[in-house]
Order: C-alpha cells, then structure tokens, then sequence
C-alpha cells in the first residue's frame, strides 16, 4: 500500500470528486460514514462524544460525524475552533445540517471548555488533519492541551491535530496525543517514523472509495508492507520437492558467552524453510549447537571462543548470514576482509558483523552488491554516522542504499527495509513485547533462511521482516507482550507463514 503526501490525497480527493463523479459534500459523507461505522461497533450509544472540529473539511467530517451519531441516538456536543471567515464550503454545510438538538460551543479559549470531559466519553479530533500549513497557536493550541489532559479516549479524525503529515512537525509543537487514529484512505508518512508515530496511537485505515486509477498510478517511494501484497511472494512447495529445492544457508557467528544468538538465529532460518542449515562457530559451539538445534550440521572454527575463517569451499551455500554473537575480534574481522573478496553468494549481515564494517573502511567499500544488512539504529548510525532527525535518517538510509547497491532493514517499531532504487518498506506487524534481546537474531535466520530458498533480496527482505513480526503479535496474543522472548519469536514462525497463506 502506497504512502502519499498531503498534496497527493488532494489530488486523489479532485480526481474522484471529477472522474466518479461525486460532490465533495458526499465524499465527505462517506468518509463521516465510515469513521461512525467505526465508531459504532466499538461503543455502545450510552457512550457521549464530544466533537472538536476546526474550520476546514477535517472539521467538516467532524460535524457530519456527529449528525450520524446523533441519528443513532448518541448524545453529543460540539466544539468549534477558528471557525469564521476562512471555513469551508463543506464545513458551513454540514453546520448548517446540523440538528439544532445538538449543543454547539464556539470556542476562543480553553476558559470556555468544560472543566473536565466525563469518564465514560469519547473525545473526537476533527481539528485539523492534513490542512495544517503551520504549527498550532493560540485556542488550537489550548485545546489540544485540553485534550491530551481528558482522562478519556482520544480519537483523532484522519491525523492527529497539529502534526505534519508528510514534514518534520517543528520541535516543542502542539500535537494531539491520539488513542486512535482513523485515517482516510492511506496512512500518511508521520504514522510510521519513530518522532511523530507516537502521536498517531493506534492507527485503522478507512477505505473511502478514492478513484482506484488514480490509487494505481501514483507513485510513491514510500509503501506499507500489507498482507495482500506480501502474501504474493510466497512459494508453495512443489509435492515432488525435496531438500534440496529449499537451498543450503550457512550462518556463521558465536563466540564465547554469545552461543545463544547464533542458536537463535539457526532455529529461526529452519522455521523459515530452507532445505539444509549448516553453522560455523568457535569450538566452544560445537555441542551447544548440535545439542540445542539437532537439525543443523556444525563447522568448528580452529579458535576456541571466536571465529577467524570461513568455510573454503562457499559455491554449495545459496546465502551466508554472519553477525550474530560474533563478537568484534580482530582476527573476525580479518576474516570477514577475505571472505569479501571472494566470488561470494548472497549475504545478510547483522550485529557485529556490521560493526566490523562500520570500524573499517576496506570492509564497508567492498560491502558485496545484493548484500542485505540488517541494523538496529544505533548499528545504522555507527554505519552513516549521526542522523539529525527522522527525514534525515531516511536521506541516509536512501544514500547508503544506493551507494553500495544493498537493501538495509532498519530495525524498529515500523522497521523500514532501504532499497537500492530508493523506495522504502514500511512494516506494519510486531509489537512493542519484540523490544528484548535476540529478536534480531531470530531475523537474521529467517531472512537467511528465506534468500537460501531462492528469494530475491527484496522479497526476502519483505516477506521476511512481515513474518517475522507476525510471528511476534502470534506469540505476544498467546503468552502477552511482557513475557514475549526471542525464542517464542521463532517457534510462531510456522503459525505465522500458515496464517499468511491463508489470508483472504
Ligand atoms: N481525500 C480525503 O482524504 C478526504 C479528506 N477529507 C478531510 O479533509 C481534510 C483536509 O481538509 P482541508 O484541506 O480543508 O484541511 P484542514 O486540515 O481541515 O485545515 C485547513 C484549514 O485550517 C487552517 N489552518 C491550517 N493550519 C492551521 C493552524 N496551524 N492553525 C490554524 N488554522 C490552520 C487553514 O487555513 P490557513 O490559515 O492555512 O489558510 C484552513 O482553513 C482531511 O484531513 C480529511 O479530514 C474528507 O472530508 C473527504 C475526503
Ligand atoms: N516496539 C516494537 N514494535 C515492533 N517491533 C519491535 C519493537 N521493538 C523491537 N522490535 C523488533 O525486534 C527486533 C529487535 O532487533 P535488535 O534490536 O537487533 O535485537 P537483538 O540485537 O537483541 O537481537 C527488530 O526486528 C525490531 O523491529
Ligand atoms: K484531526
């Protein structure tokens, strides 16, 4: 699903008020109808809203949202902010529709609210949505305080007043603090970066009928990885396939008092379906992994408690991953120097791997083409140096890609998959319980795992990041976030892929 800026929605807004044709008094209709269908199912008519609109068509769809609520017998009362020479055509209409039963409030300071907004309420923001030209001042700014003070549920009308949907939101502005977001449509930019994602709360895209044509050929760099989409890439495995259909992965990593990742990273690339695993670690690995994961074949190191070599022979492995629980010796990372000059099969490098060629130059100018790399942001940032902000850090993130022709997952809430052509995936699983030690690692097997199939970078990269992070919400909805650990991450993976395949 495409990722379109503010200018972009109204675009698609004038071509489906033109092309379908409809008024934009009835697209309005139908994006209110949409946001009460949701409201609706989620509270009962005992449940009072109290609606903040502001003088533009966000504002409209608010009062239009209360009419409908009104018509199912909810009890309501509206505000009005900025309302005035400047509002809009399709605001002033659906004022005008408004029942007079309904209390309305025009409001030019936070003096004139209610001193606190009853418990059992529903807040609706229909401030400002994607309008905003400017950081909020003055009674915008006191009622958004207002707001984000109510000891109620804040549910923001297609964004969050006050935050800038697709440009940095200027530092220490006013912004709604939303409970819940229903956006219309397409989700906007902010709703995945780490500085304003917190705003948004949980987000529901609304579908409002915009003009499928234009959907289809406007382009965006940025998309959201949906399980439409990501189902696609799946492979069904042919009846008469055997292991050796599925390739052979070889994951090199471990060193003394980090086994677990490595372990952990092998678990999660058979979870994931390759066909043969082999494993090279430091001797001290040698029964940990043959006891703990009984499926793969272990190549020792001559080292006890860290790797210096590769195996010889790499033409009979279709992916190497490296990195996890490797550990920064010297002697590692003379060895990741040769293994980059060789003829090599597709790599993912996480972890230390990447701090390897974060420290040295040689490593990072022969970073091999196609090679997928997998870091948190702080791994990113040791690679690019300092990102100033989050445009900044996907200004990186596009340049690095570029540069050295590899795809860079960037771990985080919404991990963000960089792409040599400059288009970004946005992902839309996982949950906050991922946030403990070794869900990375589980990553990199599965994407290890995945391109040792046949995946192509890109795809191993979407699919494997999707999965991953449903198999997280799989376990985080069976065990709870707080208990959620690494290894649950993987052994989920199989409901995962099966609840994937199925998906309508
Ligand atoms: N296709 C869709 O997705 C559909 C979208 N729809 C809805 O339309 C919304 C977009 O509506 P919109 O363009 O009228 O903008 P909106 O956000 O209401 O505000 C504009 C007004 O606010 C003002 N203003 C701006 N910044 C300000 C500030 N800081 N402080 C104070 N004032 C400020 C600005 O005036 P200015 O002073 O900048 O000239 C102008 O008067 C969209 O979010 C969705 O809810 C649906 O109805 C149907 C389909
Ligand atoms: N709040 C969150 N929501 C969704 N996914 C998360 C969240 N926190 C962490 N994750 C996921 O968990 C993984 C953590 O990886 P990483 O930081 O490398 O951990 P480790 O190095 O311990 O293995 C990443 O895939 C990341 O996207
Ligand atoms: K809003």
């Amino acid at each position: 699903m495409k990722i379109l800026t503010a200018a972009q929605i109204r675009a698609a807004d004038a071509f489906t008020i033109a092309q379908e044709p409809i008024s934009s008094l009835d697209l309005m209709e139908r994006a209110a109808n949409a946001v009460v269908a949701w409201l609706t199912q989620r509270h009962g008519s005992e449940t009072p809203f109290f609606v903040f609109c502001g003088p533009g068509n966000n504002g409209g769809d608010g009062l239009a949202v209360a009419r409908l609520l009104h018509q199912r017998g909810y009890d309501l009362h509206v505000f009005l902010v900025g309302a005035g020479p400047k509002q809009s055509s399709d605001f002033t209409q659906n004022l005008n529709r408004l029942p007079q039963e309904i209390p309305v409030t025009p409001v030019t300071s936070a003096s004139e609210l209610p001193t606190a907004l009853p418990q059992q309420a529903v807040a609706l923001d229909a401030l400002l949505g994607t309008g905003l030209t400017r950081a909020l001042e003055g009674p915008f700014a006191q009622v958004v305080d207002y707001l984000n003070q109510q000891p109620v549920p804040l549910v923001s009308v297609d964004v969050p007043s006050g935050l800038f949907t697709d440009a940095a939101t200027p530092a220490g502005s006013t912004v709604v603090q939303a409970d819940i977001t229903l956006t219309f449509e397409q989700p906007k930019l902010a709703f995945v970066l780490p500085s304003s994602g917190p705003n948004v709360g949980e987000w529901h895209v609304l579908p409002i009928g915009l003009h499928p044509d234009f959907l289809a050929q406007v382009t965006s760099p940025y998309q959201l990885l949906v399980p439409e989409n990501v189902k696609k890439l799946l492979r069904p495995r042919a009846k008469f396939s055997h292991k050796g259909t599925f390739g052979h992965a070889l994951l090199a990593g471990g060193s003394y008092g980090k086994m677990g990742a490595i372990t952990m990273s092998s678990q999660a690339a058979l979870r994931a379906g390759v066909g043969l695993l082999t494993v090279q670690v430091p001797q001290v690995g040698y029964n940990i992994l043959q006891t703990a994961v009984p499926e793969a074949m272990v190549l020792t190191d001559e080292q006890a408690d860290y790797l210096t070599q590769f195996p010889e022979d790499l033409s009979r492995y279709q992916c190497i991953g490296i990195g996890p629980g490797l550990g920064q010796a010297e002697a590692s990372g003379l060895a990741l120097e040769n293994l980059f000059r060789q003829k090599l099969p597709p790599l993912v490098l996480d972890a230390d791997a990447l701090n390897l060629v974060a420290s040295n130059r040689q490593l990072r100018q022969h970073l091999p083409p196609g090679s997928i790399l997998t870091p948190h942001p702080k791994e990113f940032e040791r690679l690019t140096g300092p990102a100033t902000s989050d445009d900044h850090r996907l200004q990186l993130l596009q340049s690095f890609c570029a540069e050295h022709d590899c795809y860079v997952v960037l771990k985080g809430a919404h991990t963000c998959i960089g792409t040599p052509t400059g288009d970004f995936y946005f992902n839309t699983t996982g949950n906050p319980g991922m946030a403990t030690g070794g869900t990375g690692d589980v990553l990199t097997g599965i994407l290890t795992g995945l391109r040792a199939q046949g995946y192509s970078a890109l795809e191993a990269c979407q699919l494997g990041v999707y999965l991953h992070g449903l198999a997280g919400d799989l376990a985080a909805e069976a065990l709870g976030e707080a208990s959620l650990v690494a290894s649950d991450v993987y052994r989920y993976l199989g409901a995962a892929l099966k609840k994937l395949s199925q998906n309508p």
